[in-house]
C-alpha cells in the first residue's frame, strides 16, 4: 500500500511553539511554511528554526514537508537548510511549469553531492496556483522522478482567476478534476487546497466529501481540529469494509471455478471492482480497522 496522504498540516515556519508541537495532532504529514505564511523579515529565522526543528525532533512515521520560497527569492537557501537537516519532501508553491520543477530537482540534486546525501532521497510535491499552472499540469507532474504529489493552492488560484472561493466550490471544479488527471496519469498523489475558514466544521466536512469523491488522496489542512474531520471521511465505513469482504470472497470462489467474473447481490464483480475493494481493505488495514492478516 502507498504511503497515506490524507491530512498534510501546515505549521507556519516561524512559530516556534507550533513546530515543536506539530507532530503531536496526528497528520499524515506535517508541512513547515517558509512562503507566505512567514513575513519577509522574518524569513531568516524561519529557515534556521525549520532546519533545527528538522534535525532535532523525532517525526517518526509522519512524513516531513517544507513549503520553501521561489528559488528566486531565496529558495536555495531554503533548499540547502531543510535537505540537509533531512526533510522527506521539497513543495514548491505557485508551480507554473515543468522547467521550474527542473530548476528546483536540480538544486537539490546539487545540495545531496555536496553533502553526502543519496541523490534522489529528497522528495518533491508541486503546488498549482494559477491558471498558467493548471493548464501546464501533466507536463508539471512527470518533470521529475521525485515528484510525490501535486496539489491546489486554491487561495492564490481564485486569485489569479479574478473570483473567490464558494461553498459548492464550482470555481474549482475544472482545476481539480485536471489536477487529479494529471497525477492519476503520472502515477502520483493528488492533494487538494486548505479551508481557510477555520470555524466552519460544516463547511470543511462538506469540501472533504466533495474532493474525497472526486479522488483526491487527501488535502493541506491549516489547523490541528481539521486532521480527525478528514480522517472520519477518509476511513472506510464498516458496511465498505464488509462488501469489500465479500467482493474478494466471492471472486475467489468464482477463480477456483475459472471464471474471471461473478455477482454478489446481484452486483456484477470483476477486475475493477476487486481492485476498488483491496484499495478498501488497505487503507482499512493501514488505519487499523482490520487486522493486518484479515482477509
Ligand atoms: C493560503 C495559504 O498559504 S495557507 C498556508 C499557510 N497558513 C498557515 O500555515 C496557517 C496555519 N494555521 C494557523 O496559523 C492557525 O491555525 C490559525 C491562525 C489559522 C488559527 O489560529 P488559532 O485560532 O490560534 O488556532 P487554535 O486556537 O485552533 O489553536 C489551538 C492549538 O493548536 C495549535 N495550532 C493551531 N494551528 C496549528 C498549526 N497549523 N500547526 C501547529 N499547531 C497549530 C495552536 O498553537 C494552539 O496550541 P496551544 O493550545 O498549545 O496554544
Ligand atoms: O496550497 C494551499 O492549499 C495553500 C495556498 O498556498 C493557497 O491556497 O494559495
Ligand atoms: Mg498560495
Amino acid at each position: 500500500m502507498e504511503r497515506l496522504r490524507r491530512t498534510m498540516m501546515f505549521v507556519p515556519g516561524a512559530n516556534p511553539a507550533m513546530l515543536r508541537d506539530a507532530i503531536l495532532y496526528g497528520a499524515d504529514a506535517v508541512m513547515f511554511d517558509l512562503e507566505d505564511a512567514v513575513s519577509i523579515n522574518e524569513k531568516d529565522s524561519a529557515r534556521f528554526l525549520v532546519h533545527k526543528a528538522l534535525k532535532t525532533l523525532d517525526y517518526s512515521k509522519v512524513e516531513t514537508v517544507v513549503r520553501i520560497n521561489a528559488l528566486a527569492d531565496g529558495g536555495d537557501q531554503d533548499i540547502e537548510a531543510v535537505v540537509t537537516a533531512g526533510v522527506d519532501v521539497v513543495r514548491l508553491p505557485k508551480t507554473e511549469t515543468a522547467q521550474d520543477i527542473i530548476d528546483v530537482a536540480t538544486v537539490i540534486t546539487d545540495v545531496e553531492e555536496k553533502y553526502g546525501i543519496e541523490v534522489g532521497r529528497t522528495k518533491m510535491m508541486a503546488a498549482i496556483e494559477s491558471a498558467t499552472g493548471v493548464l501546464n499540469a501533466r507536463e508539471i507532474a512527470h518533470a521529475s522522478d521525485r515528484l510525490i504529489g501535486i496539489a491546489l493552492g486554491a487561495e492564490d488560484y481564485v486569485t489569479n482567476m479574478k473570483t473567490k472561493r464558494s461553498p459548492e466550490g464550482t470555481e474549482l471544479f475544472f482545476a481539480r478534476s485536471f489536477i487529479l488527471h494529471a497525477a492519476r496519469d503520472a502515477g502520483i498523489a493528488a492533494i487538494d487546497t486548505v479551508y481557510s475558514d477555520v470555524n466552519n466544521d460544516e463547511g470543511f466536512k462538506a469540501e472533504v466529501r466533495l474532493i474525497k469523491q472526486l479522488g483526491f488522496d487527501g488535502k493541506s489542512v491549516i489547523n490541528p481540529r481539521q486532521i480527525p474531520l478528514v480522517n472520519e471521511i477518509y476511513a472506510p465505513t464498516a458496511a465498505e469494509i464488509q462488501n469489500a469482504k465479500e467482493t474478494i470472497w466471492a471472486i475467489r470462489e468464482a477463480e477456483e471455478k475459472g471464471s474471471g467474473v461473478v455477482s454478489l447481490r446481484g452486483k456484477m464483480i470483476d477486475k475493477p471492482i476487486v481492485e476498488r475493494a483491496q484499495r478498501v481493505l488497505a487503507i482499512a488495514r493501514a488505519t487499523q480497522l482490520i487486522d493486518e492478516e484479515e482477509i
